[in-house]
């Protein structure tokens, strides 16, 4: 397993991606709330702050800023799929790691479909970019979804215990999975992934207080930290609430300490 360390995708062995693939995996729908977020070079600037680790984008959005943002460290995404595909789950790979590498990627992510139909051709893929990444030494973040025929609760304590030990069984450095709804839950998520580091994914926009608690939760619970997206950058502003993330993931504040950022 690839050392994780503060060189590259943590910040006192914690972790905040923050992800921009929405337009991809969503659409533009997403970016209605806040339509500056329309264009990618705004939440390009978001990412440059402190809290944030790594950003999180598909190819394309990568080929045409990253020059531009040598200080974001840049988490490429490796498949992804659109809201148009009305298939059983599935994710196209659209780069290698060599080209993510090129690109000045410092981290390489892909998303699992377990329990999918597709899950066998989807787990073969994964072995490729896992061990591409190894020779390039490029940490490898699973988001690791099961959904899909075989999977009845895609958030329940046992799926998501499930999911983040596929992603140790398969070689992910760091397994992103969805918050299981308690502490205890995501408490044996983390022990079901072992040495692969876990980190609570963000889901859709909910209130500053709900949001900043089930992220308190996820900590104290073992989680490294989190990959966000609307949380964030559907917030009129974002800054903001990266500064109440940043309190709560490195500074062990309060909800109620942090809440004071907003
Ligand atoms: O497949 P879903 O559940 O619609 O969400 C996928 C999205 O969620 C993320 O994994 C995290 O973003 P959010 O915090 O906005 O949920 C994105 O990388 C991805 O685009």
């Amino acid at each position: 397993m690839r050392p994780f360390d503060d060189s590259d995708l943590s910040r006192d062995g914690k972790v905040l991606i923050l992800a921009y693939d929405h337009g991809l995996e969503h659409g533009p729908v997403d970016f209605e709330d806040v339509p500056e977020t329309m264009d990618p070079e705004r939440v390009w600037d978001v990412a440059t702050h402190d809290a944030v680790t790594a950003f999180a984008v598909q190819k394309g959005i990568a080929e045409a800023y990253a020059d531009d943002y040598p200080d974001v460290n840049l988490l490429l995404k490796l498949n992804g799929t659109s809201n148009l595909w009305m298939g059983e789950p599935d994710s196209a790979v659209n780069c290698s790691v060599d080209y993510a590498a090129e690109v000045g990627a410092g981290a390489v992510g892909f998303t699992l479909y377990g329990g999918s139909n597709h899950e066998v051709e989807m787990a073969e893929e994964f072995r490729d970019i896992q061990e591409d990444a190894r020779e390039h030494d490029l940490p490898v973040v699973m988001w690791s979804y099961p959904r899909g025929q075989g999977v009845k609760d895609d958030t329940s304590p046992s799926t998501i215990a499930y999911a983040a030990r596929q992603a140790l069984e398969l070689g992910a450095d760091i397994a992103k999975v969805k918050y299981p709804g308690s502490p205890d839950a995501m408490a044996h998520a983390v022990d079901a992934a072992g040495p692969t580091k876990v980190v609570m994914s963000g889901g859709s926009k909910t209130s500053d207080e709900a949001f900043l608690s089930s992220v308190k939760d996820a900590i104290d619970a073992g989680a490294v930290g989190l990959a966000v997206g609307r949380n964030v950058f559907q917030r009129e502003e974002p800054e903001k609430m990266l500064d109440a993330l940043e309190a709560v993931i490195y500074e062990e504040a309060s909800v109620d300490a942090a809440l004071e950022h907003l």
